[in-house]
């Protein structure tokens, strides 16, 4: 993935694409507010022009004695600019804000569609930086689009004031054109280089905000809220995020300090030019060589000219500033999909021989130790396998590969000979029903909880019941206050919910993990079950229950089951012991005990710790 290079500045050929990319959004998002606000902004950059030669033609009317007539007129004609340059400005902004409503929603679901198709595994998930990149992405497309607009609109309209003053100055004095286009150049610049500090300043803060959220989120989830209270950690926790909080404010301080003098510096030059101008004016006044309207109009004019001018480099600033934004927006839209499909992948069959890990070599980076090394082993289709071996010896990294989360770093995962790599995950998964180890327990309802397993199903109220009754939590599920409909959350409850206190539950951690096993066994149809660590969490009764529900239900399936308790797994037709990322037996329960190797070791204390117990 490209690193960060935020504050390396953009080439004109990137400037240009991320233009056109806001550009085709904008317009993909609200074509029509869109040409409202280009109107807006012609009448808005003209009215200021406007009222200044409307002003003039009043004041030298009455002084030079024109027609009453011709006065009203003038008058008349300068409160409706007037009306104008109030009106204006309020009917843009609205439109602006409507259409950046239309260009976030259209920005945020494109990136989310990019990350949904082109991540399909883990690797870019796990990957800092890509957090770093889709915060500032998510920011970049929900405001980058808008801005841009905002900066085209604002640009087009003080270059028609500006064109309307300079004209106007050029007329008056035309040295006092350059004098003032002179004072851009300066400013010009130090927009640009701001506008660069700004966007790698908040790259380098996004590390220190994710961990001050990080800390924050400790400080007040529910579910952290034990340990912190338990082990007194409420203090640390806060004066970490403190310390984070500090060292962004001390980068944007820094940043700010910087922008100030510049922005001082620049303001004086401007002042000065503009005394100047006011100066030579009120001479040229008294040697009779201007009306009082002239000076007026010039007045107005440097005014005018200084301000839309300044408008025009700040605008330009914040363009480049939104367009080093959206580059970050542009990366996380085209990020490279971490596990390659190939254009035409092979289908996945259905399951009729089995799985085979062929020589599988695993690490999560080059930089990362070896987790698998040189795994071979088949699960044969039909067959329950069981795959045990102690803490970190790499069983739940095998399930992983085989559900395609992960490539193997070398060797094959073969499904039914067709080798992993040359598959469409989708297709892989939809053959798989699985429970991790680190199941998640959704903030949504019982029903919708186990529906998800299989989206198709979700309405399925049978069905899912069903899957519960296997996974031994129907009664449970049953027995709350809104049945299945119960909301397994109170983070959520608003309004009328929160006068209705039992709508939403919290399980318990083994009735939250019978919930996931029924997930999974709602997917009962499909080739293969994998069970990493289904029923640790289970009271001794229950996870009988459980296990042997699943025996009854694997009966003739393809399965894989990963368990610390050996008694769990003691009738799996195979049994598989991996170590330190090697198979190193193989075999049935029988067969195991009988070499005397690791298994058995590990078989004989478990069960001579149930032998103490009881005697
Ligand atoms: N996402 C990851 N990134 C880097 N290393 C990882 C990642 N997941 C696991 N590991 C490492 O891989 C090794 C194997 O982990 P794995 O979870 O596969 O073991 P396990 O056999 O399932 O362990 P347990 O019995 O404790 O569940 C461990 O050393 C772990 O630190």
């Amino acid at each position: 993935m490209r690193q960060a290079g935020a504050t390396a500045g953009l080439t004109p050929k990137a400037a240009f694409g991320h233009t056109l990319m806001a550009a085709r959004l904008t317009l993909a998002a609200a074509p029509a507010a869109l040409g409202v606000l280009v109107l807006l902004s012609a009448a808005a950059g003209l009215a200021p022009v406007a009222v200044a030669w409307l002003t003039r033609l009043t004041l030298d009317g009455l002084v030079g004695g024109v027609s009453g007539t011709a006065l009203v007129w003038a008058a008349v004609a300068l409160a409706l600019a007037g009306v104008c340059a109030v009106v204006v400005p309020r009917l843009s902004q609205y439109t602006e804000a409507e259409v950046g409503r239309r260009v976030r929603t259209v920005a945020v679901d494109r990136l989310y569609t990019a990350m949904n198709d082109r991540l399909r595994g883990l690797a870019t998930l796990e990957n800092p930086d890509f957090h770093n990149r889709i915060s500032l992405a998510q920011q970049a497309g929900s405001t980058g689009p808008v801005h841009l607009l905002n900066s085209a609109t604002g640009i087009g309209r003080s270059l028609l004031t500006l064109t309307g003053f300079l004209v106007t100055l050029l007329l008056i004095n035309p040295w006092l054109v350059l004098a003032v286009s002179v004072t851009a150049i300066p400013t010009t610049r130090a927009e640009v280089l701001l506008g660069r500090r700004r966007v790698g300043a908040m790259w380098r803060t996004g590390y220190a905000e994710r961990r001050q959220y990080f800390y924050a989120n400790l400080l007040s989830a529910p579910r952290e809220a034990k340990e912190v209270r338990l082990f007194g950690l409420g203090d640390f926790f806060r004066n970490r995020m403190l310390s984070e909080l500090r060292s962004t404010n001390a980068v944007n301080r820094a940043l700010d300090r910087r922008e100030l003098g510049v922005q001082i510096l620049l303001a004086i030059l401007g002042a000065g030019v503009a005394g100047g101008g006011l100066i030579w004016a009120v001479l040229a006044s008294r040697a009779g060589r201007l009306t009082v309207g002239d000076v007026t109009v010039l007045v107005a004019a440097v005014a005018g000219v200084q301000s839309s001018l300044s408008a025009i480099i700040s605008q330009l600033g914040a363009s480049y500033q939104a367009l080093l934004m959206l580059d970050h927006y542009h990366v996380a839209t085209t990020v490279e999909p971490d596990l390659p499909v190939p254009a035409s992948p092979r289908p996945v069959p259905a399951l009729t021989g089995g799985v085979e890990f062929r020589d599988v070599w695993f690490r999560y980076g080059p930089d990362q130790p070896w987790v698998l090394r040189g795994v071979n082993l088949t699960i044969p289709a039909g067959r329950a396998t069981a795959l045990v071996g102690l803490n970190g010896a790499g069983k739940s990294t095998l399930v992983k590969l085989l559900c395609r989360l992960y490539d193997p770093t070398r060797g094959q995962v073969r499904w039914d000979g067709v080798d992993l790599r040359d598959t469409d995950p989708a297709q892989l998964r939809e053959r798989i029903g699985t429970v991790f180890q680190d199941y998640v327990e959704y903030e949504l309802s019982a029903a919708e909880n186990i529906g998800l397993g299989d989206l198709a199903r979700l309405e399925d109220r049978d069905r899912i019941e069903a899957a519960a009754r296997r996974a031994g939590v129907h009664e449970v599920l049953a027995a709350l206050p809104n049945g299945y409909d119960t909301m397994l959350t109170r983070m959520f409850l608003a309004g009328i919910d929160e006068e209705h206190p039992e709508m939403g539950m919290l399980l318990s951690g083994g009735q939250g993990q019978r919930l996931a096993l029924a997930r999974a066994l709602l997917r009962d149809d499909r080739d293969m079950l994998v069970l990493d660590e289904p029923s640790s969490g289970l009271d001794a009764e229950a996870e009988a229950e459980v296990h042997a529900r699943l025996r009854e239900h694997r009966g003739g399936r393809t399965s894989l089951l990963i368990s610390h308790r050996l008694n769990t797994v003691r009738d799996a037709d195979q049994i598989a012991v991996l170590s330190d990322g090697e198979i190193i037996e193989c075999g049935d329960h029988a067969r195991l005990v009988a070499e005397g190797g690791v298994y058995s070791r590990l078989f004989s204390l478990q069960a001579r710790g149930y032998e103490t117990t009881l005697t």
